[in-house]
């Protein structure tokens, strides 16, 4: 689904991901894990065109898309859900809603349609469709900003710390509808902080160290060595 070969890429002169190699498989989970500072922010805004690699390619469903701008990605089904909170809150649910679909605005029938099916998934966005979005609560923005990404029917979603910031009860929450979405046949390409939790939902773990992999596993192996694997980190 998604296949990342030998990427270079950073800030400027400053090179953060190294000849760095990964793939996301159709309808899996993937977790990516890490001290902080090795990259896993920087690999997903560079899939997502926010940042240009200088080196190797980055294909999606076949498709060389290293480079392309996000609203290109999008329209090709890749979507993008950010780490900070990023609802507007003065306006409403369903103001917000509609932004997410911006690339088919003009196709009414299919926003309204869209918009009916994230009420359906997530019936306290329609109990809340006209309050501003400034008003929810921590998790109801981020099942906000979980709809928002949904809207134009992405096939893979790349999810940057989803539980920042959340209760662990709200942040279970956050995982279970992440994991549900895979189920549904989207491909997630997640990078957490919360190891221990986001490990039990994903498919394949990959450790991002100095922006390059590491190793790699199971979810389920890297659950048992995942004391050692940590300690490593603590070692540089
Ligand atoms: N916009 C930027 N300009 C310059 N350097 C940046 C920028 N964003 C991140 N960096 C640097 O790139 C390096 C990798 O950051 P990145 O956020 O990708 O790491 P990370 O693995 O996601 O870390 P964390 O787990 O702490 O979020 C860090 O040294 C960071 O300071």
């Amino acid at each position: 689904m998604l296949e990342v070969a030998n990427v270079e890429a950073g800030y400027g002169k400053i090179q953060i991901l190294n000849n760095l190699s990964l793939s996301a498989k159709e309808n899996k989970l993937t977790l990516l894990i890490g001290p902080n500072g090795a990259g896993k922010s920087t690999l997903l805004k560079t899939i997502f065109g926010f940042v240009t690699p200088s080196k190797g390619s980055i294909r999606f469903q076949g498709e060389e898309i290293s480079g392309l701008p996000s609203h290109k990605l999008a329209n090709l089904g890749i979507g993008f859900l950010l780490q900070r909170v990023s609802v507007f809150p003065d306006l409403t649910i369903e103001e917000n809603l509609k932004l997410g679909a911006w690339s088919f605005k003009k196709d009414s029938a299919r926003v309204a349609q869209r918009i009916e099916c994230m009420y359906e998934k997530f019936p306290i966005l329609k109990q809340k469709r006209s309050e501003s979005a400034g008003l929810m609560s921590g998790g109801q923005k981020r099942m906000l900003e979980i709809a928002r990404t949904l809207m134009p029917g992405p096939r893979l979603i790349l999810v940057d710390e989803p539980s920042a910031g959340l209760s662990p009860k709200i942040a279970k929450e956050v995982y279970r509808v992440l994991h549900e979405l895979r189920d549904e046949g989207i491909t997630l390409l997640m990078v957490d902080q919360n190891i221990r939790e986001s490990i039990g939902y994903s498919d394949h773990v990959y450790v991002l160290e100095r922006g390059q992999v590491s190793s790699e596993s199971a979810a389920d192996e890297i659950e048992k060595n995942l004391k050692q694997v940590v300690e490593s980190w603590l070692k540089f």
